[in-house]
């Protein structure tokens, strides 16, 4: 069962949009795919207007899912309002989170997963989770490879290359970067991935305003393993920064 975990090099950059799109891409395809944000603030009540605009809704929708109280809570069990670090948020409602009530709840989504299983993270790599765990821990305890999204915004290049040292030191395999194009960004998002690309060992793709999931996004996410480009060192080891 193909299982993706949707890393960001940092909040607000397109993790749920290039999740999005990669979601309505693999449906299209007739594959059966289950998209999951299990934790989520920034995120009002279903009932307020601005439901619509959460990961939880945006995320409902790429899978034909209308939002529900049983959709809702099985795609992000735990939404809290304030748009904050999670753990932050959790606090303002007296609330708190366990990593491995996170993680438990994600291995049973992955154990019934039917084909393929997508997971956003929350904000960027290293993000705290939960008061005293970040999204690396999470990721790290599920054990499945990452997709990094980047940025197009000044700055981009050097955020996306430290989360992809960051996975490399980790061991968390990395199936690509997509760079989602920022707004106002001082050079093309392929710029980005072209400074990108020769220092990582795994595919590295844009996505333009608005711009559909790629074929080589969609590749990634289909299969156990793919074609990268081998590392500059020779050894062509797969799906690990340089
Ligand atoms: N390639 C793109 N084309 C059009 N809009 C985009 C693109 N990438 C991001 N956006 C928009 O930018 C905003 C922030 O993106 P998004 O919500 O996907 O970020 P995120 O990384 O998932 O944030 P969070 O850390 O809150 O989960 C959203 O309104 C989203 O629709
Ligand atoms: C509210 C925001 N859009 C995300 N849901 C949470 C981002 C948390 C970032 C925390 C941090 O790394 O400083
Ligand atoms: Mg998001």
């Amino acid at each position: 069962m193909p299982a993706l975990f949707i890393a960001g090099a940092g909040t607000e950059i397109g993790k749920t949009y290039v999740t999005a799109a990669l979601t309505r891409r693999l449906i299209a395809e007739g594959r059966r795919v289950r998209t999951l944000k299990p934790l989520a603030s920034g995120v009002p009540p279903l009932d307020h207007p601005d439901f619509a605009a959460s990961d939880t809704a945006r995320l409902l929708d790429a899978q034909g899912l209308a939002p529900t109280p049983e959709t809702v809570a099985a795609c992000s069990p735990w939404r809290y309002v304030a748009p904050l670090a999670p753990d932050q948020a959790a606090a303002l409602e007296g609330r708190a989170l366990a990593l491995p009530d996170l993680v438990g709840w994600c291995r049973a989504e992955m154990a019934r997963a039917e084909d393929i299983l997508i997971i956003e993270g929350v904000g960027g790599l290293m993000s705290p989770v939960t008061p005293d765990a970040t999204g690396l821990d999470w990721l790290k305890a599920l054990g499945i490879p990452a997709l990094l999204v980047s940025g197009s915004y000044l700055g981009a290049i050097s955020h996306a290359l430290t989360a992809c040292e960051t996975l490399r030191l980790h061991a968390v395999p990395l199936r690509a970067v997509a760079v989602s194009e920022s707004p106002g960004a001082p050079t093309p998002p392929e710029t980005v991935a072209a400074a990108i690309r020769p220092r990582v060992a795994a595919p590295v793709l844009c996505l333009g305003r608005d711009a559909p999931c790629p074929d080589e996004l969609a590749d990634v996410a289909r299969g156990p393993q793919v074609s990268y480009p081998s590392r500059r060192d020779g050894t062509g080891e797969p799906g690990r920064a340089l």
